[in-house]
Parts: structure tokens; C-alpha cells; sequence
């Protein structure tokens, strides 16, 4: 990766490019929710790429459609109105700077706490400037789609003979679950061409350090997630079905069984790209450690013992591509 040289193209300054990549990634594991078979399917995507596509997934197109056009009238307000809701701390809304600690991407953001005492107050939304159909829809798409993970999640405890089978669904729903959601706005970037074949990094290269995510995008394509070995491949687009990673949490949980998907997001040069993501997160209290019912007899915990709250501290005083499980390793 380089930085962008100055001050030829000012407008980029510290946003990253990189090498331009041709794998598509074609076999995409897909999961029909409605599938008998969709456990295993499930549980194999989460081993292998930490990562999955599902179809079928029983949430409303008009709760997607909604939110998604009214966040786009969000995001086309002029940059004063749209810094009312911000700076992001972390919640509200944030321009190219990603966290605290200097990363930077072609994106701009609204970020949310989904636990009711963060997301409103004496029925105003937290946030400022954020108008009350917009909560609404907000509102409506989380529900859905937490449902929709909590049903994944149960699956998943199903075919790993985790028991009970909502141990995992339940930090979701707890009401003191440490949820997240995220719309992103990668505008369109017509001077990419000045980048001389490189691409431009929309959100840099990461893991999500929650349970679970559930990312769901207009057609326009970005996403990219490594493989094992490291191999960048492109996800085509799909605004009808999600997409699914393994979060850091969840690679603990499981002891190392499924991984944690590292993924990051490339600027178009034409589309603008919308995209929504709810994080699945457990109350700050809770231990991060490897279930009981999966331990296979003498298996020993690959991980130090840690609550969601001792992660998410250290994971803001990370940058965003870092290794933050790396140092709860044994
Ligand atoms: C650079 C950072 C942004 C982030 C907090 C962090 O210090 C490291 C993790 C980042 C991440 C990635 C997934 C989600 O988008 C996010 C909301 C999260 O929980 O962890 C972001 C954080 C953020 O943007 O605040
Ligand atoms: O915008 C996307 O598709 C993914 C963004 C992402 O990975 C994140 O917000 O954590
Ligand atoms: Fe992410």
C-alpha cells in the first residue's frame, strides 16, 4: 500500500491505495435460510472464510429500501447540516476519519448505538439532526435484521451442539447488548483515473471485533474479503441478500473453530455505494471466552480471559487494520 502523493491530489491526502485485484469471488458460499441444509452450509462458510452470503432471509426489501433512501437524503444535505450530527464520539456522523486513531477512507458515515439509553432519549433521537422518519426506519431495519441474526446464530449452536441453543442469540437481545449500526457512503470518485490504475480504499482492512455482522449494499460493488492465505477477492454486489462475518468475538467463542474475516471496502469511480451494517455485540460485561459445550476433552483455550468491555477498550487504541485479538493470544 502507498499514500497517495502530494499535493496532486489533495482532496486524498492519507487515504490508501491499492494494488488493483481481478479475483472475483465467484464461489461465494450462499445460504438459503429456508434450506434444510443450511446449517452445515453455514457452519462450513464460517470456518473456512468467516464470511457468507444468505438469501431467503425472510427481512422486508421495503425496510432496506427505506432506510436506504432515506439515508441517501442524509448524506446528500450540504456538509454543514451533515456536521451537526458529528463529530463522531464514536456515535454520529464522521467524514473520511475512521476511529481515533488517524485512519482515514473515501466514506462518510452515520454510526449508532442500538441499546435504547444510546439511541434516544425522552423520545428524541441521541443523535442530533437526524430527522424522526429516519429513526423510524432505522429502528425497523435493526429489529428485523437482529432477529434475523439471532436466527443465525441459533443455527450455528445447533450444528456445533452448543447448548442452549440461544446462548449466543441472547447477548444480542439482552437489552444491555453492546449492538452497533453503521450506514457507510462511499461517494463516487471520478479521479480515480489520476491514481494511475491503483484503487482507492473506501474503509481500510479490518476484523470486526463484535459477534457477528450483517452488511447489507446497494448494487454497487467495494467489498473485498482475504482469504486464508491472504488473497484479496471482490464480492459482487447484491442489494436483495446479506452478507455475513464472523466477528472476533465469535472466532473466541468458538475457540479458534470459525475465523474472523478480515474485509475492507475500494472506492468506485462512478457509483456512489451505500451500505448498512448492524453489529451484533454483547453486554460489556460479558466474558469472551471459549463455550464449555464445545471444548473437546483436554482442549485448552487459545485466548486469555477477557470481557467485551476489556476488548472494546483496547480495540479503540488500535488502528484499523491491526491484529486486535492478536493480543488476547496465548
Ligand atoms: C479504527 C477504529 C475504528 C473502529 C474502532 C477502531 O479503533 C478499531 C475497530 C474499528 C471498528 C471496525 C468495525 C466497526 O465498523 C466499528 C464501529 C467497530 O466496532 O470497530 C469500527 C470502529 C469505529 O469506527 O469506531
Ligand atoms: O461498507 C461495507 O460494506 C463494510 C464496512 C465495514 O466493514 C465496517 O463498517 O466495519
Ligand atoms: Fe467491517
Amino acid at each position: 500500500m502507498v499514500v497517495v502523493s502530494q499535493p496532486v491530489l489533495e482532496n486524498f491526502a492519507n487515504i490508501k491505495t491499492c494494488k488493483p485485484t481481478s479475483n472475483i469471488f465467484t464461489e461465494i458460499p450462499t445460504v438459503d435460510l429456508s434450506d434444510p441444509d443450511a446449517k452445515t452450509l453455514i457452519v462450513e462458510a464460517c470456518k473456512e472464510f468467516g464470511f457468507f452470503k444468505l438469501i431467503n432471509h425472510g427481512v422486508p426489501m421495503e425496510f432496506m429500501d427505506r432506510l436506504e433512501a432515506d439515508a441517501m437524503k442524509f448524506f446528500n444535505l450540504p456538509q454543514p447540516e451533515k456536521e451537526k450530527s458529528g463529530p463522531p464520539n464514536p456515535f454520529g456522523y464522521g467524514n473520511k476519519k475512521i476511529g481515533p486513531n488517524g485512519d482515514v477512507g473515501w466514506v462518510e458515515y452515520l454510526l449508532f448505538s442500538t441499546n435504547p439509553e444510546l439511541f434516544s432519549q425522552n423520545g428524541k433521537f441521541i443523535i442530533p439532526g437526524i430527522s424522526e422518519s429516519f429513526w423510524c426506519f432505522v429502528n425497523e431495519y435493526v429489529s428485523a435484521v437482529r432477529n434475523m441474526a439471532c436466527e443465525v446464530l441459533e443455527i450455528i449452536a445447533d450444528e456445533l451442539g452448543i447448548r442452549p441453543r440461544n446462548i449466543l442469540s441472547r447477548l444480542l437481545r439482552d437489552e444491555k447488548s453492546d449492538s452497533c449500526f453503521r450506514l457507510n457512503h462511499y461517494p463516487p470518485c471520478p479521479e480515480l483515473q489520476a491514481l494511475r490504475g491503483r484503487n482507492l480504499i473506501g474503509f481500510g482492512d479490518h476484523t470486526d471485533p463484535q459477534i457477528i455482522s450483517i452488511v447489507r449494499s446497494n448494487n454497487t460493488s467495494g467489498l473485498q474479503i482475504a482469504l486464508k492465505d491472504g488473497t484479496w477477492v471482490s464480492v459482487p454486489s447484491d442489494h436483495s441478500s446479506f452478507f455475513i462475518n464472523v466477528g472476533d468475538s465469535l472466532q473466541v467463542l468458538t475457540n479458534g473453530r470459525f475465523r474472523s474475516v478480515r474485509h475492507r471496502v475500494l472506492a468506485d469511480g462512478l457509483n456512489s455505494r451505500i451500505s448498512m451494517i448492524f453489529f451484533g455485540g454483547p453486554p460489556l460485561t460479558e466474558k469472551i471466552t471459549p463455550l464449555s459445550s464445545i471444548m473437546e476433552q483436554g482442549e485448552e483455550s487459545l485466548y486469555n480471559e477477557f470481557t467485551w468491555y476489556d476488548y472494546k477498550k483496547s480495540s479503540y487504541k488500535t488502528r484499523l487494520s491491526d491484529n486486535r485479538l492478536g493480543l488476547f493470544e496465548k
